[in-house]
């Protein structure tokens, strides 16, 4: 059960002025949020217009920006989108009958379902899902896609990058290209192979196949490791259109010569760049290099990130005149933009304290996926974290599905991931993503911060980190262009205001009925207790939301019963070496092994350090008869100093550069305070990667 966490320098109860505050910080976060929520809206809108106006679209070598142009087949694009638009203005019906106005959507929208040349049946199946329009991405590819390029496509990460080649795939089969030679009999090959690093994935994308090729009578099938081979074996030889896996399961059907490329028309890589982090390297070149004629197959490469190995293989493999598309290009920042990205303090020995009252201060209800590095972390993590369940390497197939499944359907909230779940996968209402640590590889920060703030929507990400490597942080921030607001773990005010409404709703649930049963029960708890009606109550509300006890968290390292001091002495601190030389002076040195996570003040004047909150009164006093020596506890973290280090540069044990690090900007300083503010590389044929 997890226990109120109190600032060191807070009150114990939460007094009305502070809940008041609390309420104003909460306000204010939701406007903030609500504000970042609209300008992202509106940003997008402006970005859609952009792209729009100027398909990205470039030729081999080249990535796309706004500033480039045109390439032929976008232009004749465009020219066919303006003329339908003038069709469907004028009330005229389309030459092929198929594309026709819509009541819902908006004709001045460039990215209009009917601007394109997606037929009506897939059209209303669109809109079955709320889909009226294209994302840049699909809209700047769609016509590419169509018309017969090869392409690399690049988008953050939740912009649409599935539909962006599920639609034209299938629009090109029925009624592009492929319609002619379109086959239909039994036994027939595969005319689509899509390639996913996970099988929680492949199963994503194969779900979207599956529902949007249904309209025209397009079979799938999903092949992927860990499941039964005869089941799949005997859908493929029955003949299927789309084929989509993981690449083991595919290489081992292309080696039993149960799947066979001959009438392939599309081969699409998703998330490209996981496959060589998850050990596929050998697997996927293998399948790329059974297709014999590969002039008459499409090849298709989407991920958020493209590392070298990804461009290499789209040299490799995609024709010479290849498109590329990219929406992310040199933009500084990498991640999604409609992610608040949160940095929080937190030593490893702290986080399931911490995480419980993170999750009940950001997740707004929703669901919460937290990563950890480690298949291990991940079962400890989450047999610490009640309501939550693990999902990594080891689990067997059939329970990750069953978890999976779990998880989207809202049996619980809360899922204990490693790097199995960073990738692609789509799941409603994901609000809070919280990184255990900051994960060695940019690529993974930025998929795993992607699986909330989709669509459109906005999410939070928290990153926990031990306040000595801060220089990961500063790492990830400067590789992924984000900007991290730094906070403290959540204080008494905001947790008590996210428990005590949520206990406050509960109780006011209860039904009348049950007054009479417990009325006499109250009336002894009340004249024994010696407390007044108001109290006990707030003892029952907190016991409804499972809290028993406030402990003491400290701001630095968000250690339980641990406090944050800060050291003056009137002249400048260079080292944490020298601030322990000056604590030696009033206090025994065996106590000063308790000190943790020495950090220097931006100003230089001072360091803040954390103590067991028990000894505090002693390091208080023992500066008092110091000379030129002052320790007071905070309540709010000081800007600290920023500084590089890299791992085994220590400078010693209390070395400057171990402990030096901290929030320039003030950890908490805007608004932070809680609210408010090794993979398994290349090695094929390891089918999954084995930490994670
Ligand atoms: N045009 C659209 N309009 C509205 N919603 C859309 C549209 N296209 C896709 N979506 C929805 O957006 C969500 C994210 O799409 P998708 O999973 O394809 O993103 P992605 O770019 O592949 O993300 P990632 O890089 O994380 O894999 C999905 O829920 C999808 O249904």
């Amino acid at each position: 059960m997890p226990s109120l966490p109190v600032a060191s320098a807070e009150p114990m109860a939460v007094d009305e002025s502070a809940s008041k505050k609390s309420k104003r910080k909460l306000k204010a976060a939701a406007e903030a949020a609500e504000a970042e929520a609209a300008s992202s809206r509106k940003k997008e809108k402006k970005e859609k217009k952009r792209k729009a106006k100027e398909p990205t679209s470039s030729d081999e070598e080249r990535s796309s920006t706004s500033s480039e142009k045109p390439a032929p087949a976008a232009k004749k694009a465009k020219k066919d989108r303006k003329k339908k638009e003038e069709k469907v203005a004028a009330g005229e019906e389309d030459d092929d009958g198929e594309l026709t106005a819509s009541g819902d959507e908006d004709p001045a929208d460039p990215n209009a379902l009917t601007n394109f040349r997606i037929s009506e049946p897939l059209r209303q199946k669109l809109k079955s899902k709320g889909i009226k329009s294209l994302f840049p991405i699909q809209a700047t590819t769609f016509d590419l896609v169509l018309d017969g390029h090869d392409l690399v496509g690049r988008a953050r990460t939740g912009q649409g990058k599935t539909l962006a080649f599920v639609l034209p795939i299938l629009e090109s089969l029925v009624n592009g290209t492929h319609k002619a030679t379109r086959r239909t009999d039994y036994g027939r090959p595969p005319s689509v192979l899509v390639l996913l690093p996970t099988r929680e994935l492949a199963k994503q994308v194969h779900t979207d196949f599956e529902f949007y090729g249904a309209t025209f009578g397009l079979s799938s099938c999903c092949v992927y490791g860990g499941s039964e081979y005869r089941p799949q074996e005997i859908t493929i030889r029955k003949g299927v259109d789309i084929v989509v896996g993981t690449p083991g399961r595919v290489k081992d059907f292309v080696q039993k010569g149960t799947l066979n490329f001959g009438s392939l028309k599309f081969r699409v890589l998703d998330e490209a760049d996981e496959m060589l982090n998850m050990g596929f390297v050998d697997d996927v070149e293998l399948i790329l290099g059974k297709v014999e004629d590969v002039t008459k197959v499409q090849t298709l490469l989407f991920s958020a990130t493209l590392p070298d190995w990804v461009r290499k293989l789209s040299l490799k493999f995609l024709k010479p005149g290849k498109k590329t598309v990219d929406l992310v290009g040199d933009e500084k920042l990498k991640a999604s933009a409609s992610v608040r990205h949160l940095a929080l303090p937190c030593n490893r020995a702290a986080r399931a304290q911490v995480i419980p009252d993170i999750i009940r201060c950001y997740s707004r209800g929703g669901r919460t996926i937290i990563f950890t590095e480690t298949k291990e972390s991940a079962s400890e993590l989450s047999g610490l974290i009640s309501g939550s369940r693990a999902l990594h390497g080891d689990v067997a197939q059939a329970q990750r599905e069953v978890i999976l499944a779990g998880f989207r359907g809202g049996k619980f909230l809360v899922l204990v991931a490693t790097n199995v779940a960073a990738r692609g996968l789509d799941i409603n209402d994901v609000q809070l993503i919280i990184q255990c640590e900051p994960p060695r590889d940019v690529e993974a920060y930025i998929h795993r911060s992607g699986r909330t703030g989709r669509a459109g929507n906005t999410g939070v990400a928290v990153m926990l980190f031990e306040p000595r490597y801060k220089f990961n942080v500063n790492r990830i921030e400067r590789e992924s262009g984000v900007k991290f607001e730094h906070i403290s773990a959540p204080q008494p005010t905001d947790v008590a205001q996210s428990a005590g409404t949520e206990a406050a709703e509960a109780i006011a649930s209860v039904s009348d009925s049950v007054i009479a049963v417990f009325r006499e029960q109250a009336e002894q708890l009340l004249n024994s207790s010696g407390m007044s009606a108001v109290d006990l109550l707030a003892k029952a509300l907190a016991k409804a939301v499972g809290y028993t006890d406030i402990k003491k968290r400290s701001l630095l390292s968000s250690m339980e019963n641990h406090t944050t001091l800060l050291l003056q002495t009137g002249r400048s601190v260079y080292a944490a070496g020298f601030v322990l030389s000056t604590l030696k002076r009033f206090m025994p040195e065996e106590r000063l092994a308790d000190v943790k996570g020495i950090t220097l003040t931006a100003d230089g004047t001072g360091a803040v350090f954390d103590v067991p909150s028990a000894e505090v009164e002693d390091y208080i006093q023992g500066a008092e008869n110091a000379a030129m020596v002052t320790i007071e506890e905070v309540k709010q973290l000081p800007p600290l100093q920023e500084r590089e280090q890299s791992r085994g540069n220590n400078g010693g044990r209390f070395g400057n550069r171990r402990f030096s690090g901290g929030g320039g900007r003030g950890f908490g300083s805007r608004g932070g305070r809680g609210f408010g503010g090794g993979k398994g590389r290349g090695g094929g044929g390891n089918r999954f990667n084995k930490r994670y």
